[in-house]
């Protein structure tokens, strides 16, 4: 692939024309609001100018709903020898496109399984999509050489293709991404009007269920609206399982033994379905989760201060695996998770001591 046009150049299109770019591929930049386009231009994902003839792939990162009516445009207008969008939905557009009567041979609906809970090209980064599943949803009329488009796309975004039927890929991310948005929205939803003495406390776990819940409204509306179905009776069976755990919660003030006892055993259950689950999401590049090690850093809030711990963890020879950070609240400090392979743990231990950093448990 020699050139491309990225239309709408939030998150997800700035963050794979970067990608592009950093492999030589010649990028032009669209959006339906011009400034968006001159951000991810200042940001070196390409040129806002038009290209002066078709470019080989046409990539629509414009919100779910509207990823149809641009799809159908550029067609008509020729601008591309493929077309490919990324929204998260994929049974809807297909089927918005084919009532257009449009030719979709040069057509591959995809959905890459990663992204963040900001929006926009100052959220992009070129290597957002390293490791993650791609999903492509070819169909037997879609034209190899568009295929072939899409599979290098991916390649260059570094992710990991996967096919799938459109309408399959619906009902999976009803389970892996558009349920737990809800819920996770749900639980941070009960925050809104907490007591400030109770939210004061928050500590990693509430952050980590409720990241996703900060992500854009609109957006999301355009997502469920296009996959209801699927999603509202995954909600149900949670709701069933939120219903039962209350009911055992309450048995375990019961004055009888044997009820406290079953109440017990039927918590005990959700959360072991709960470590069960959690075993089989994968990990950062699609393996089986690898068990880290957490050497943990207390850090003052100061600029340069992560560069700092990385770079002394690169001259100590060791490769941090992850990383996550706690602000303490109302203070100038924050404590650096570093997360490494436990054979790395006592020599990053010991490179960091002797830097004066100061670790903790
Ligand atoms: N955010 C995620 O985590 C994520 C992950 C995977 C896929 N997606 C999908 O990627 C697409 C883009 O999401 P995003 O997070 O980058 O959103 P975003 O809000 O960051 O960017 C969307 C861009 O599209 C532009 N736009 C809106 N209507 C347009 C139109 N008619 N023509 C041209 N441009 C238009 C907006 O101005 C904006 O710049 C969506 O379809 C979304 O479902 C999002
Ligand atoms: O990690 C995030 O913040 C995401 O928004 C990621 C996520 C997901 O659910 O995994 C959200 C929606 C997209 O369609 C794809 C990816």
């Amino acid at each position: 692939m020699r050139t491309a046009l990225v239309i709408g150049t939030g998150l997800i299109g700035t963050s794979a024309a970067l990608a592009l770019v950093g492999r030589g591929v010649r990028v032009h930049l669209a959006d339906r609001d011009p400034e968006q386009a001159r951000t991810a231009v200042a940001l070196g994902a390409g040129t806002d100018e038009a290209p002066e003839g078709p470019v080989d792939l046409a990539l629509v990162a414009a919100p779910p709903a509207h990823v149809a009516g641009v799809l159908a445009d550029a067609m008509r207008r020729g601008v591309a020898r493929g077309y490919l969008d990324v929204a998260s939905v994929k049974g809807a557009p297909r089927r918005e496109l084919e009532a257009l009567g449009l030719d979709l041979s040069h057509y591959i609906g995809s959905h890459p399984m990663s992204g963040r809970e900001k929006s926009g090209p100052l959220a992009a980064s070129a290597d957002l999509f390293e490791g993650r599943p791609w999903v492509l949803t070819p169909t037997r009329d879609t034209d190899t050489e568009v295929l072939n488009l899409a599979l290098e796309l991916v390649s260059h975004c570094r992710a990991v293709p996967v096919v799938m039927d459109a309408d399959a890929h619906d009902r999976a991310v009803a389970l892996v991404s558009h349920m737990p948005q809800l819920v996770s929205s749900t639980v941070a939803a009960r925050l809104e009007h907490a007591e400030e003495a109770a939210v004061r406390l928050c500590g990693q776990g509430i952050r980590d269920v409720t990241r996703i819940a900060a992500s854009e409204p609109q957006m999301w509306i355009d997502i469920l609206s296009a996959n209801p179905g699927p999603v509202a009776d995954l909600l149900t069976d949670v709701a069933a399982d939120l219903d039962e755990t209350a009911r055992a919660l309450r048995a375990l003030r019961s004055a009888e033994g044997a009820e406290r006892e079953e109440g017990g055993a039927r918590v005990r259950d959700v959360l072991r379905r709960g470590n069960a689950g959690r075993v089989r999401v994968p990990g950062k590049h699609g393996s089986a989760p690898r068990a880290y090690e957490v050497v943990a850093v207390l850090i003052d809030d100061q600029p340069g201060q992560l560069a700092r711990i990385f770079a002394d963890a690169g001259t100590a020879g060791v490769n941090i695996e992850d990383v996550r950070i706690e602000h303490a609240t109302g203070r100038q400090a924050g404590l650096v998770q570093l997360m490494v392979e436990p054979r790395a743990v006592p020599v990053l231990t010991a490179a960091l001591r002797e830097r004066g950093w100061a670790l903790r448990q």
